[in-house]
């Protein structure tokens, strides 16, 4: 199945000491089959605070290092994965279910990050200060923040550790990652990759185990200086008020709510494929995909036919087979989410132009639904649905959908498509989230800031500004300069 069996990994290394799973370990299965895919360590506080007092030595010793050996290790990385993006790929359908041809890309993606920050390494600097007296020198340097936690979601279980441990290590820290319980595999093969391109013992550690009990120690130890977290916007709370004791520096990855708006000047071929990348995307199971897609009512049913014809040509299935378009989701509850979504939307007056249930495949397939004549006060406008499930709103003008779009506690990402120019700056400035799409429904890449605002997060991953989370700013005054002292 593998080109190199020894990325399937299901032990963990924490300093020189190896834990197998045995017979209280986690298991793992394929949500297209439920196979058992096989067992990792179920490791708790005991074991985390053991790798973190091998993270604080492996730390100092990393951050004494000059930023080109850093750098040289990223870049080492870098090309192991994209050497190895095929087994990374088959892991990530495995264990998380998406289309190979998804899970490729995800690898890649994650790569474009280690790649990113293997060049941001070597040009983290600081700066000089104008004194406002004569004996006066001001510096400010930017040191690593140190020892870091970070707890990563199923979802992309290669890019969002990728996207964490290459900015901590350019950075020079130590980093700790717990991976989601039902994706640790792709996990633990980035850091078999990573202890290949050298870094060393106890820098980077991947913990599989009990969330609550290693969270908690993560949260609880004064020598985890950040907490890193993607996942859902109800554990990014929770995470941060067990932070507050410690006064830990905090990036939050939430949940999200994507308005996708089509005005009627739009090019609707171009907005139907835009749509079809933002919504279903891993099964619709992204923190970007379109939650709430609104179309103008010029368009709305020239847009709704088109959407609902090229939303039949797609195949659903096991992502390992080569022309399934959308797989399995995670698991029942998922099913159970999007279902719920849907009854309720039909309780109150919606209807179904696609899909609408289960798919004969059964587990946790489902058809992709396209439901019309939905409002605001239905469950699928205001929760995340994270399902392969396009509700579109009907609505009249500019100022009406910018009312809808931004009435939600969530912030990530936005998206619409326009020809206007003018109105692509308006609305473009006058949405609340953190990131917008215009005429694209695909816009995650490293060199740009990733992130949210409201309850869909603190902070951003990517871009130069990425990097910032895992420094601190140190002002440096001397004093006793001007010999006439
Ligand atoms: N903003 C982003 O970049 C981004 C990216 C991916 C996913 N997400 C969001 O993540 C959610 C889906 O992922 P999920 O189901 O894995 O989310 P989740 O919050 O249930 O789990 C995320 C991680 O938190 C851990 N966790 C859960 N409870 C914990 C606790 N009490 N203490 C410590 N750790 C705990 C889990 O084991 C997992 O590793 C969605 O809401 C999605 O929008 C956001
Ligand atoms: O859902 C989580 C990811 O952040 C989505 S993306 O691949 O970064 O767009």
């Amino acid at each position: 199945m593998l080109k190199d069996r020894s990325l399937l990994c299901d032990s963990v290394r924490i300093g020189e000491g190896i834990y197998e799973a045995g017979v209280e370990g986690l298991t793992v299965t394929n949500p297209a089959t439920s196979a058992c895919l096989g067992n990792v360590p179920n490791l708790g506080g005991t074991e985390t605070e053991l790798a973190i007092r091998h993270a604080r030595k492996a730390q100092a010793d990393w951050a004494a290092q000059p930023a080109k050996a850093r750098a040289e290790v990223l870049q080492r990385w870098f090309v192991l994965i994209v050497e190895n993006a095929d087994d990374l790929a088959r892991i990530i359908t495995l264990e998380q279910g998406k289309p190979l041809k998804e899970a490729k890309g995800e690898v890649l993606y994650g790569a474009s990050y280690v790649e990113w920050y293997a060049e941001e390494a070597r040009r983290i600097y600081g700066e000089t200060i104008p004194a406002t007296s004569r004996d006066k020198r001001l510096l400010v340097i930017r040191q690593p923040v140190g020892v870091v936690a970070a707890i990563t979601p199923w979802n992309f279980p290669n890019a969002m550790i990728t996207r964490k441990v290459a900015p901590a290590l350019a950075a020079g820290c130590a980093i700790i990652v717990k991976p989601a319980e039902q994706t640790p595999f792709s996990a633990l093969a980035l850091a078999t990759l990573a202890e290949r391109a050298g870094v060393p013992p106890g820098l980077f550690t991947v913990i599989t185990g009990d969330a609550r009990r290693i969270g908690a120690a993560m949260t609880s130890s004064p020598f985890v200086r950040k907490l890193s977290f993607t996942g859902s916007t109800d554990v990014g709370k929770l995470l941060m008020r067990q932070c507050a004791d410690t006064v830990k520096k905090i990036s939050l990855e939430l949940g999200g709510n994507a308005p996708f708006i089509v005005f009627d000047d739009a090019d609707v071929e171009a907005a139907v494929e835009g749509a079809v990348v933002a919504k279903f995307r891993n099964t619709g199971q992204t923190c970007v995909c379109a939650n709430r897609i609104y179309v103008q009512s010029g368009v709305h049913d020239a847009f709704v036919a088109a959407l609902v014809k090229r939303m039949r040509t797609m195949k659903v299935g096991d992502g390992q087979a080569g022309d399934t378009d959308l797989g399995p989701l995670i698991d029942v509850s998922a099913i159970d989410k999007v279902q719920a979504h849907i009854s309720d939307a039909i309780a109150n007056g919606a209807r179904i132009e696609l899909g609408g249930t289960h798919h004969s495949l059964g587990g946790t397939f489902f058809q992709p639904t396209v439901l019309t004549g939905v409002h605001h006060e239905m469950r699928i406008a205001r929760e995340e649905t994270f399902g392969p499930v396009a509700p579109v709103f009907r609505f009249d003008t500019e100022e009406e959908v910018i009312t809808l779009a931004n009435d939600s506690e969530y912030g990530l990402a936005a998206y619409f498509f326009t020809r206007d120019l003018a109105r692509s700056w308006r609305v473009g400035e006058r949405l609340e989230y953190g990131m917008v799409g215009i005429n694209t429904g695909l816009i995650s890449t490293a060199e740009a800031p990733f992130g949210g605002i409201k309850q869909s997060g603190l902070g951003r991953e990517g871009s130069r500004l990425g990097l910032d989370e895992y420094l601190e700013a140190k002002y440096l005054c001397v004093g006793g300069i001007d010999e006439g002292n």
